[in-house]
């Protein structure tokens, strides 16, 4: 199943740059095993904002869910996921 996710990511107006920093190193290794995986299959800044658009390709709602509140800036994301079927016209 593929999900479109987009994050937003929040932090307190009271994190310290070196908290954001770590937590940046910790994200980037979690985001980049799932990529491994093949069950991120993408992840696209959006420009000018701290937030992301990635998709994943999952078995069911469970695993997305997992993998989504494993991120290490769980705690600080808003995240909208919509669920995608394929499209009549993809030539894919
Ligand atoms: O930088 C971000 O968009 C936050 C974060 C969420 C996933 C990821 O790889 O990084």
């Amino acid at each position: 199943m593929l999900f479109l996710a987009r994050m937003d990511v929040t932090f307190p107006e009271s994190m310290t740059e070196e908290t954001k920093a770590d937590f940046q190193v910790k994200e980037k290794e979690y985001s980049g095993n799932l990529q491994r995986e093949g069950r991120m299959r993408d992840i696209w800044r959006v420009v000018g904002e701290y937030a992301n658009y990635s998709v994943y390709d999952v078995a069911d709602n469970d695993e997305l869910h997992a993998i989504l509140s494993g991120f290490p800036m769980y705690p600080y994301m808003d995240i909208k996921v919509t669920p995608l079927a394929k499209h009549p016209n993809s030539i894919k």
